[in-house]
Parts: structure tokens; C-alpha cells; sequence
């Protein structure tokens, strides 16, 4: 399964600063040259900001970014982007979770971006997640599964989640994520995001090729066999979470 061990000491615990220090200890990980997946969500803007910095004082990356939010971040700090098409094979892919399992499953999506953070991460050589404790879960479903769905036919998705997912003996309200300005959340594809209030899932290995038959499914937020470490910040230190599974 998975192997820990804790190689830093920093003991400051704001909620950012953690995700700060999670973000410092994945970019150990960068070199010169390398070409980059730059996730979503509020760890992955202390990624972004900490990797700007090192940008201005000479480092060498191009970043791939999963939301135009992203984008417009490392814009602002002036590191060098392409696209997912431009740039097809990254060296290692960077992103927060809403939930870290057991073997480094993972639930994603909270900040609406699954569907790129999913092609963004399958394209990287190396897929490494950067958290805060308090993401870490001995089963998966505290936080709500988000699924990403196409406005068209809205009606029979939801029906046809709800059928699944029953199957499985999984119930609970399908929400519909509210945009800020009223009326449906949009992503950056067009599609709108469900959150799934399933509770405790078992078994995801199961629910996520079942959630990804239904046609009106665009992408689940169930992200399994992906990561290949974690970076988990504490308030006694990093630890660093490995899977035994081997990505390239
Ligand atoms: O999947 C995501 C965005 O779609 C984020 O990685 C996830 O929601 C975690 O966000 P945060 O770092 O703000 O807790």
C-alpha cells in the first residue's frame, strides 16, 4: 500500500501556510527544463506562486494550467505557458485534492476544474499531489463526489447517477453546483458540475466506471491509480505519501 516518512520539521500551521509548505516540498521535485502541469484550487495558487518566484530567480519550466484561473495567475507572475496540444507529454503534473484515500486515491474537483486536472494529469510522467492534513481520509466521500455533466438532457443524467450509484447501494442528494452569479456553475469546458452526497464509498473502483458509462457524464471526480506521491502538510512537518504502483 502506501509508505510514509517526514522530512521536514516546520511547525507553522496557518491553513496557508501549510498548503505553502506542501507546495515547497513538490517543487523540490522541478528541474530546469521540465514542463509542468499546474493544477487548480487554493494549494495549487501557493504552487503557482511559489513556482513564480523561482521562475524570477532563474529557474527554466513551461506550465501547462488546468483552469483559465490558473492561467491568469502564472500570466500575472510571468511563467512561460503552453498548452495541453502544444505540449502533449509533461514531466510531472502538480494539483491539490479535496480528498487523499487509501493508495493515494483521490477525490478532485472541488474548485470545478476535474475534467482538465484528469487529461492534465494523465499526460504527466509524474502526477504528484500537494494537501494539507486535513484532507487525508481512511475512506473517501466526506467531501461530495463532483461529477462533471452536459447541460443537454440534464434530467436523465442525474436519473441515470442516481441508478448507478444505487446499484452499488449508494444514495444521497445529487446537488446542483450553484455559479456565482446565480443559475448553474459553468466550467471552463461548458458543462456543469453535480456534487454527489453519496457518504462513505467503499468501493471507487467500482462507482467510477460506472459513473463514466452514463453518456451525460462527462468526467467524475474519482481520480484512482493516478497519483504517484503526496505531499502532506502538518502541523509537525511533510509527510510525503507514496504509492506501491509505479507510473513510468
Ligand atoms: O480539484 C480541485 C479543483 O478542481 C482542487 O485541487 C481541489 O478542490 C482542492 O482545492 P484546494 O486546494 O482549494 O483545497
Amino acid at each position: 500500500m502506501s509508505a510514509t516518512e517526514t522530512p521536514s520539521n516546520d511547525t507553522t500551521s496557518s491553513p496557508a501556510a501549510l498548503k505553502r509548505l506542501a507546495a515547497l516540498e513538490a517543487l523540490k521535485e522541478v528541474r530546469s527544463g521540465m514542463k509542468l502541469g499546474l493544477g487548480t484550487g487554493s494549494t495549487a495558487i501557493e504552487l503557482v506562486r511559489a513556482l513564480g518566484e523561482m521562475v524570477a530567480g532563474g529557474l527554466d519550466v513551461v506550465g501547462v494550467p488546468t483552469s483559465e484561473r490558473t492561467a491568469e495567475l502564472a500570466r500575472s507572475l510571468s511563467i512561460p505557458l503552453s498548452t495541453l496540444d502544444e505540449t502533449p507529454e509533461l514531466d510531472i503534473a502538480i494539483d491539490g485534492a479535496d480528498e487523499i484515500g487509501p493508495d493515494l486515491a483521490l477525490v478532485k474537483g472541488g474548485g470545478g476544474a476535474l475534467l482538465r486536472e484528469k487529461i492534465t494529469a494523465s499526460a504527466a510522467r509524474r502526477f504528484v499531489v500537494i494537501a494539507d492534513e486535513t484532507k487525508m481520509v481512511d475512506c473517501l466521500g466526506r467531501f461530495p463526489l463532483p461529477i462533471e455533466v452536459v447541460p443537454f438532457g440534464l434530467t436523465v443524467t442525474l436519473r441515470q447517477i442516481r441508478e448507478v450509484a444505487g446499484a452499488l447501494g449508494l444514495t444521497g442528494n445529487l446537488e446542483m453546483r450553484a455559479g456565482a452569479g446565480g443559475g448553474h456553475y459553468v466550467t471552463d469546458g461548458g458543462h456543469f458540475i453535480v456534487d454527489a452526497h453519496f457518504g462513505r464509498i467503499p468501493r471507487p473502483g467500482e462507482l467510477g466506471p460506472a459513473l463514466a458509462a452514463v453518456p451525460g457524464v462527462v468526467e467524475h471526480g474519482l481520480f484512482l491509480g493516478m497519483a504517484d506521491i503526496a505531499y502532506v502538510a502538518g502541523s509537525t512537518g511533510v509527510q510525503i505519501v507514496r504509492t506501491s504502483r509505479a507510473r513510468g
